[in-house]
Formats: C-alpha cells, sequence, structure tokens
C-alpha cells in the first residue's frame, strides 16, 4: 500500500467538499419547497369557515324576519329585518377580509366578486325597500320578491365558498402530509451523510495508522526499522541529557546465519529472525525501543539503563536464543547471537558514535568466538570530565 500521506489528505478534501456539495443541495432542495408549500401552510382556515357558517346562518333569520315583516308591517318587525342585514353585511365584510388573507383561495375564488358586489347592493336595496313599505304596504310584494334574490345569491356564494374553502383545506392537508415525508427524507439523508463521512474519516485514520506504522516497522517481524530507532533515539538522548540519566545501546547479530538459510532455506531463516523478534519483545522494557535494522541485525535502546543493567540484559538476551527451540524449523538447529554494549553515562553523545561504539563491540564479540556479549564505552562524557576536574581540585 503505498499511498502517501498529502494524497490521503487531498482525499479528505475531496469527501469534505462532496459533503458540503451535497448539503448545500439539500438545503436549496428544502428551502424552494418550504418556499412553493408556505402559501399553504401557513393559512388557517378555521376562522374562515366559521365566518362563513355565520353569514350562511343569516338567511333563515333574514327570512324570518321578512315574513313577520310582510304578514305584519310594523316597526318592530322593521327593526328586526335591519338588525339581520346589519349582520349580514358585517359577516359579508369578514369573510371577504378573511379571503384577502389567504392569497390562494382569494385567487380561487376571484369570480365571485360579482356576488359579494351585487349582495352588497341588494342588502342596501332591502332595507331601503322596507322601510318604504311601512308606509305603503303596496310595495310588499316586490319586497318578497327581493329577499327571495337575496336569499338566493346568498346560498350560492356561501356554498361556493365553503367548497373553495374545503378544497383549500384539503391542499393544505396534502401538503403536509408530503412535508413530513420529505422533511423524514431528509433527516434520513442527513444521517445517512454524517455515517458516510464519519465512515470515511474513520477509513482514512485507520489508512494513516497502517501507513505510519508501514513506514516505521519492518515488515517481516513487526519491529520499529531503522529509520524509527534513529528518531527515537535522538529523543530519548535529548531526555537523558536533560535529566542527566544513563542510555544504553545494544547491538545484536546472529551467527552464522548465512549457515541457517543454505542449510534450512529461506523460509526458516525468516522464522528464526521472527523467533529472535519475539525474543527481544519478551525481554525488553515497555520503554526500551527494539528495532531490526538490516538483514540479521537488531538493536535494543534502553533509555535510563546503567551499563551493567544493559550487560545483564544482553545476557538473558543471549541465553533465551540460545535456548529457543527451533529443531522444528530443522534438524540440530540451534541459533546464537552475538552483541554489542554500550552506554552514554549523561545522554552527551550522538547515536552514530554510540552506534559505532556498539558495533566495536559487536566486532569484539565476534572475533572472540560469537554467542558472547562485549561492551565498549565512550571516552570520559562531558558531565564525567566537569566531576573528574571538581575532584581533581578538590585534591589540591
Ligand atoms: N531468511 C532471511 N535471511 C536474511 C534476511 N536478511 C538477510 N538475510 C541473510 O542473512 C545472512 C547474513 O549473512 P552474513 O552477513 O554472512 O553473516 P552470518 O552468516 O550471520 O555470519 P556472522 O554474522 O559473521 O556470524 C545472509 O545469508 C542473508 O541472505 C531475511 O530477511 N531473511
Amino acid at each position: 500500500m503505498n499511498i502517501p500521506l498529502e494524497a490521503l489528505s487531498a482525499k479528505s478534501w475531496r469527501i469534505a467538499i462532496l459533503t458540503a456539495i451535497v448539503a448545500i443541495g439539500i438545503a436549496l432542495l428544502v428551502s424552494y419547497y418550504v418556499h412553493s408549500a408556505r402559501q399553504h401552510l401557513g393559512a388557517d382556515y378555521t376562522a374562515l369557515v366559521g365566518n362563513i357558517v355565520r353569514a350562511q346562518q343569516t338567511t333563515p333569520q333574514l327570512d324570518h324576519a321578512l315574513e313577520s315583516f310582510i304578514d305584519e308591517p310594523i316597526g318592530l318587525h322593521l327593526r328586526q329585518i335591519r338588525h339581520t342585514l346589519w349582520l349580514s353585511s358585517n359577516y359579508l365584510d369578514q369573510v371577504s377580509h378573511g379571503l384577502s388573507q389567504h392569497s390562494q383561495l382569494y385567487r380561487d375564488t376571484a369570480y365571485l366578486g360579482d356576488d359579494f358586489t351585487r349582495l352588497r347592493g341588494q342588502i342596501i336595496t332591502l332595507e331601503e325597500q322596507a322601510e318604504a313599505a311601512l308606509v305603503d304596504r303596496s310595495l310588499l310584494p316586490e319586497l318578497q320578491r327581493l329577499s327571495m334574490d337575496i336569499e338566493a345569491t346568498m346560498a350560492w356564494t356561501y356554498s361556493e365558498l365553503n367548497a373553495a374553502v374545503h378544497s383549500a383545506a384539503g391542499r393544505q392537508r396534502f401538503i403536509m402530509q408530503r412535508l413530513s415525508w420529505a422533511v423524514t427524507a431528509l433527516v434520513v439523508a442527513v444521517m445517512l451523510v454524517a455515517l458516510a463521512l464519519l465512515a470515511a474519516v474513520l477509513r482514512l485514520q485507520r489508512q494513516r495508522n497502517t501507513l505510519k506504522m508501514l513506514m516505521l516497522t519492518d515488515e517481516l517481524t513487526g519491529l520499529y526499522n531503522r529509520r524509527h530507532l534513529v528518531d527515537a533515539a535522538s529523543r530519548e538522548l535529548n531526555d537523558a541529557q536533560r535529566h542527566q540519566q544513563p542510555l544504553s545501546l545494544l547491538l545484536l547479530d546472529l551467527d552464522y546465519f548465512k549457515h541457517v538459510n543454505d542449510t534450512y532455506g529461506h523460509p526458516a531463516g525468516d522464522d528464526v529472525l521472527r523467533k529472535v523478534s519475539q525474543q527481544l519483545r519478551n525481554i525488553s522494557r515497555a520503554t526500551d525501543i527494539v528495532a531490526r535494522i538490516g538483514g540479521e541485525e537488531f538493536c535494543v535502546l534502553m533509555p535510563n539503563t546503567t551499563v551493567d543493567d544493559a550487560e545483564s540484559v544482553a545476557e538473558r538476551i543471549r541465553h533465551a536464543i540460545a535456548l529457543e527451540p527451533l529443531t522444528h524449523l530443522g534438524a540440530n538447529l540451534q541459533q546464537t547471537v552475538s552483541i554489542g554494549v554500550t552506554t552514554s553515562l549523561d545522554g552527551s553523545h550522538s547515536f552514530e558514535k554510540l552506534y559505532s561504539l556498539a558495533d566495536q563491540a559487536l566486532y569484539q564479540a565476534k572475533e572472540l568466538g560469537r554467542n558472547r556479549v562485549e561492551c565498549v564505552l565512550p571516552p570520559h562524557s562531558s558531565s564525567e570530565r566537569q566531576a573528574i576536574l571538581t575532584n581533581s581540585q578538590l585534591d589540591i
């Protein structure tokens, strides 16, 4: 898997931009839908329906008042007519006002405009005629004809209005239902987008971690590689110098490993390398850094470890590897290791210097017969030199 980190972050950007585009698309869709549904959803038809019903109820009242007046044209009955006409006129105004509040319904009922005007005119005429008939009874038949006219107009207008309002309310219910489905779908879509984004971020994070591991570890053994060792060593040396603590380095090289490969085959050699790595992992501390730095060469960087402790760890490693049962890989197969040890007393040495000293020690171990631990220490470190100077000044 050879994906550079830059490519990964470019991928994250692409996902983020795609998600933003989807979010903007959803937002535009919602705003368009809400805008088109607003005029319907904002309408409250309850008050309007109430006014229409009350206006309709004035028709029988008017009918009753007119009948009483025609039977007996007296002032009391005229007042009843006036009162009923006043109510009719009032409800008519309220219904007109209510219609003007609902733009869609207003447009739908525009064809009733002439009927409203006629009704208003008829109300005025009827009142005038009733007043005249109180004085001149010959006008009563004309009054009766006009009252039938006005009742017919009212019945027609209000029943048309009722139908229009019911149809608008039906449309409103339909839109409400569609909107609630749309909102549910949007919520689900947003959740899906969020989940997809989360999954993408987690996948990227995993890839990034895997990549980091691949960059810092050795594929065969899973130990750290040279690159990580060098970085970690520079940090550990800084710490050791800051806290004036010792830091030790073990350099390990398998003995006659070429023979293992040649005799038992390369896969058996790989298995030996894995077994040795496991032993190194088992014996080292959590704070030690164990790395495979070459074919059959390993390093153990040991923070806060004196040379004595480092040598004793090296001996334990040497024993453990020599005793590792390997006969399942090949008859009589036994692997030994030579180890070079060095220690910086106060972290004042470079990693290259320590490595070269450990290498010298390893060379000695090989020269002296292999399967052994040798140690080469750096010349006096600066703090040691300071201590020696101070002691010699005290002696004077
Ligand atoms: N199986 C296997 N062998 C490896 C790997 N890397 C290096 N080697 C082998 O390790 C062997 C190292 O051989 P040499 O450098 O001659 O050292 P040696 O045989 O261990 O001899 P001394 O170090 O002198 O004791 C070579 O045969 C390499 O092919 C690996 O990843 N797997």
